[in-house]
């Protein structure tokens, strides 16, 4: 594994003429965590897809732990997903849903089953884990959707709008444990909407608009205003640099990234 966990390089995606993303540049260290923001239909989840080897670039390049986007099975052994919508069979219970993702992944049976009661317990799901997932609440769904991602304890994980549907203590211990993933050596690369917890979590933002990194760097650093060193909220940031651009895109938003 290199020392970035995931780089890409002028990564491109088209959808006939419309343009998804457009020559992304991204260098993310090792045991990081990198909130990638931006405005509905900027991207974020065409990117993510491109990086787990769900879409196939039109142009560009990309590497995630080590191994080229366009290597499918050396890809997908290094990563976790959890996208928008989990999939999940709901006529399995949640423990079953659990074994079935530990048996593709090939985990070793004692080993699995002890992280499966760890991570249960951990999402306060073990009341319920032999419930069918048909009958699970939104919230549960998710709670099971990350524990599926996280199960083979991944060197990257894509995480789309992880708290959404939690209640305040499961999206407490999904900021927990995002921090200790990022304090052991994995690379969390998360997106949500939810700016306070990309503002917690995050080691470094980028903010996609329209396809286009338009901004990048610590969160501290984009909060501070380089004339007058006052703080500005990661709010004002995010609407800054993602306004004031006509629809047909040709004026850029104001950038503050790091030289
Ligand atoms: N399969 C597809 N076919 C055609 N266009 C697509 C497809 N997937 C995404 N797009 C387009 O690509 C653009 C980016 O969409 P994407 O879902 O990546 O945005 P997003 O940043 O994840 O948005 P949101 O925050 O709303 O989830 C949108 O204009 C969308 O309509």
């Amino acid at each position: 594994m290199t020392d970035r966990a995931i780089e890409t390089r002028n990564l491109t995606k088209r959808y006939g003429d419309e343009t998804a993303v457009d020559r992304l540049n991204l260098a993310i260290p090792e045991a990081s965590v990198y909130g990638f923001l931006g405005p509905n239909g900027a991207g974020k989840t065409t990117t993510m897809r491109m990086l787990t080897t769900l879409t196939t670039p039109s142009d560009g390049t990309g590497t995630v732990a080590g191994a080229d986007i366009t290597d499918r099975d050396a890809v997908v052994s290094n990563i976790g997903y959890l996208p928008e919508d989990p999939p999940l069979h709901g006529e399995l219970t949640g423990r079953e849903q659990l074994r079935y993702i530990a048996g593709l992944r090939d985990l070793p049976e004692a080993d699995a089953e002890d992280r499966i009661d760890d991570l249960l317990d951990r999402f306060s799901l073990s009341g319920d884990a032999d419930k069918r997932i048909s009958a699970y609440s939104k919230g549960m769904k998710q709670k099971v959707g990350i524990i599926q991602a996280m199960l083979h304890d991944p060197d990257v994980l894509f995480l789309d709008e992880p708290t959404s549907g939690l209640d305040p203590r499961a999206a407490r211990t999904v900021r927990d444990t995002i921090a200790s993933l990022a304090d052991g050596d994995a690379t969390v690369f998360l997106s949500t909407h939810i700016l306070p917890v990309v503002d917690e979590l995050a080691d470094t933002i980028g903010v996609l608009y329209d396809g286009q990194l338009v901004t990048e760097g610590a969160p501290d650093h984009l909060k501070s205003r380089a004339e007058s060193g006052d703080e500005r909220t990661l709010e004002d940031v995010f609407l800054e640099v993602t306004g004031g651009i006509g629809d047909n895109g040709d004026e850029r938003p104001a950038s503050t990234e790091e030289a």
